[in-house]
């Protein structure tokens, strides 16, 4: 049984990795016809790593970043994703989503802020909804920043964050991306600044979770990557069969995220039987006559 360590998944060749991401980016955007890309910028390593590649793989000029604070974001976030538009020298707009957000409160009839996660889950809805206008306006694509532990744990907010494109850092985990940042020559405060979804005030991501990333990274690596079983993983990792587990649940009950919406099959081809009505003397369905 191979023993498997954190040390395993970030020493990858982030040279190779860049260049992958940037020939998918370049390729992807050039076969869809569009004019570059759109992405919102947190200030958080997985947005700041998706603009920088962005840039590498278009060029400043095709990207356009946008900043869409609420005031749940901390002004740290706002500075730093500022910095990271200023320092790549695209455009980018500022937009407070404080008033859509507010229009959505009062419009609702049944609005109860005390539901954290319908409440929070309207902030990336929005965002979503501004970044597609932008892609619409300007023929970009809209770039998803989720990593593949978020992916793979479905910590995303379904058709708000994850309403997008393409999703360029999807196949790297949380701590792969944070040294990929290193690599790309992000600040430290950024690389491996605490990652936090900001749906309300002082949330963080591992403490919602309550687990760390860098458990979760490891245990999906022995899950996903090595192909074993819970027990297996517990074993392969040092981790407690528990926490490996609650991975493991996390996987199975958010696949529904990682798909298109389930189509039932009624059709004649899917369910491979004639289903035609019966048709009169002259060739036509009764029910048109
Ligand atoms: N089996 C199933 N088949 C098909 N659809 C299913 C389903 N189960 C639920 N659903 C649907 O999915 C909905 C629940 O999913 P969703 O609306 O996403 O809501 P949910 O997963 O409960 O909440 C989003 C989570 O992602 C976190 N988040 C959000 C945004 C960004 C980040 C970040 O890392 O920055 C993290 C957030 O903190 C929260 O924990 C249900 O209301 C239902 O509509
Ligand atoms: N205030 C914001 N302005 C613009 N886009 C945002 C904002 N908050 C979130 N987003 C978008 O939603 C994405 C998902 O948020 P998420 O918090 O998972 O990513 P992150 O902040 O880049 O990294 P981390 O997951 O480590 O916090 C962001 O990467 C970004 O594209
Ligand atoms: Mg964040």
């Amino acid at each position: 049984m191979p023993r498997i360590t954190l040390e395993n998944l970030v020493r990858i060749d982030y040279d190779y990795v860049t260049q992958r991401i940037i020939d998918f980016i370049r390729s992807y955007v050039k076969d869809s016809g569009a004019t570059g890309a759109i992405i919102g910028l947190s200030g958080g390593v997985d947005s700041s790593v998706t603009a920088y590649l962005l840039v590498k793989a278009l060029g400043k000029d095709n990207v356009i970043g946008l900043i869409l604070p609420y005031k749940t974001t901390p002004p740290e976030d706002i500075r730093d994703a500022k910095y990271v538009a200023e320092n790549l020298e695209i455009k980018y707009y500022y937009i407070d989503i404080g008033k859509i957000r507010n229009a959505f409160v009062e419009s609702i009839p049944v609005f109860d802020e005390s539901d954290k996660i319908a409440t929070g889950n309207l902030l990336p809805r929005i965002r979503m909804t501004i970044l597609y206008y932008f892609a619409n306006r300007f023929n970009k694509v809209v770039v998803g920043t989720g990593d593949k532990s978020e992916l793979l744990i479905g910590y995303f907010t379904k058709y708000g964050d994850g309403g997008v494109d393409i999703l360029p850092i999807g196949d790297l985990y949380k701590t792969q991306v944070r040294y990929l940042g290193k690599y790309l020559g992000l600040p430290d405060s950024i690389a491996f600044k605490p990652s936090s979804p900001r749906l309300w005030e002082d949330q963080t991501a591992e403490g919602e979770l309550g687990v760390k990333y860098e458990d979760i990274d490891v245990i999906l690596h022995a899950l996903i990557d090595y192909r074993m079983n819970t027990e297996q993983a517990a074993e392969a990792t040092g981790k407690p069969i528990e926490l490996v587990q609650t991975v493991w649940r996390r996987v199975l009950n958010t696949e529904h995220k990682r798909k298109m919406p389930i189509v039932p099959r009624i059709s004649m081809r899917t369910l491979g039987i004639d289903w035609r009505m019966p048709v009169n003397k002259t060739g036509v369905s009764e029910f048109m006559e």
